[in-house]
């Protein structure tokens, strides 16, 4: 699989053979070069990222209100299914680097006076001339050709008195900061927010419906999506909750998506050995050992954390023993990976 730069590049030059007329705009990303890059790294997530692509629609055609942000998304679901992902790979897409955003962890900011993190310290505080805040104002301007990238991670964790005071953000597009030193403007921006609330609900609910009787007579949990907005409406404030766009429900990534997370896990490695001139070929019974007992609790990061700390040590032993070594054979015996020189 390409780099991830190279594909977004590939896939405009796609386009452009086809004959497919591109809208002038003045946003640069092609949302059909973008969808690409998503749907090769994300597994089991098509109704979230169906919705990505039309706000990627939207945003490219640029006919939303000009007094807010491009975008406000709530991304809901457990841990390990690829909620920052996705950002990290629209800040990829779209800004050449999946770092190139402003990503604010919640759970720094559980109490009330924290809010001055954000909006910087009242006047005669310390700090307050200087405008000190947590945004990164760059990030989350853009540029006039590519949209500013905001990350809010674990929504849940911060404290309501933080909440409120970021309210303008959604419903302005802007947010001056306490001294009124400085104005910083989201209206570039495409706004995230991640949340874990809900999902052990939502998953005890859905563990109900697929046993005994409700599973033979075919009944889906219709329920699980008032369940959610139950515990959404339990945990934030009906002002917060009325100015998100999109609100988006990630499924856990079960067994049925482990082949393919597996592929894009590998490649990810098989890129950075590559950086070596180097290659792997795994065995099929060190593909089935790697993806045995999947517990879906940690979502893909189960799958990750195996590859960490299972396959690369065996490289690593492979490489310091023959440091030579460009094709590497993995192979599975005696219940643990084993890496040796490939022969082919
Ligand atoms: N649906 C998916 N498809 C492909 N890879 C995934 C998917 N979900 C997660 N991953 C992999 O697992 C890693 C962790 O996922 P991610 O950071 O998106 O978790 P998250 O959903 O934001 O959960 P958390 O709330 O714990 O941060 C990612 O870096 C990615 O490699």
């Amino acid at each position: 699989m390409p780099f991830a730069n190279d594909l977004i590049d590939s896939n405009r030059e796609r386009l452009d053979e086809q004959g497919v007329a591109r809208l002038q705009s003045r946003f640069l990303f092609e949302p059909a070069a973008v969808m690409a890059l998503l749907r090769s790294r994300i597994v089991g997530q098509d109704a979230v990222l169906a919705q990505v692509e039309s706000m990627l629609k939207v945003v490219k055609v640029d006919i939303g209100e000009r007094e807010r942000p491009l975008a406000v998304n709530l991304f809901m679901g457990p841990t390990g299914v690829g909620k920052t992902e996705i950002v990290r790979l629209l800040a990829q897409a779209i800004h050449g680097r999946a770092d190139a955003m402003c990503r604010i962890d919640m759970h720094t900011l559980a109490q009330e006076h924290y809010a001055a993190a954000l909006t910087g310290a009242p006047p005669g505080y310390v700090g307050s001339k200087e405008g000190t805040t947590l945004f990164d104002g760059e990030a989350i301007a853009g540029s006039f050709g590519r949209p500013g990238i905001v990350l809010f991670d674990e929504l849940e964790k911060a404290s309501p008195e933080v909440l409120r005071s970021l309210l303008g953000i959604l419903e302005h597009g802007r947010l001056t900061l306490t001294a009124g030193s400085r104005t910083l403007d989201f209206r570039n921006s495409l706004i995230f927010m991640t949340s874990n609330v809900g999902a052990q609900q939502a998953q005890r609910y859905r563990e109900r419906f697929s046993r005994g009787w409700r599973r033979w007579l075919g009944l889906a949990p219709k329920g699980e999506a008032a369940l959610l907005e139950q515990v959404l409406h339990q945990r934030f404030e009906p002002e917060w909750l009325n100015r998100i766009d999109r609100i988006l429900v990630f499924q856990r990534v079960d067994e049925r998506w482990l082949d393919a997370l597996l592929e894009i896990e590998l490649d990810k490695l098989g890129q950075r050995l590559a950086r070596q001139g180097r290659s792997l070929h795994l065995e099929p019974s060190a593909r089935a050992w790697l993806c045995r007992e999947h517990d879906v609790r940690f979502g893909a990061r189960a799958l990750a954390r195996r590859i960490r700390t299972e396959l690369e040590p065996a490289i690593a032993d492979c490489l310091l023993a023959e440091p030579s070594t460009t094709r590497l054979l993995c192979t599975c015996g005696h219940d643990r990976l084993q890496v040796t020189p490939h022969s082919w």
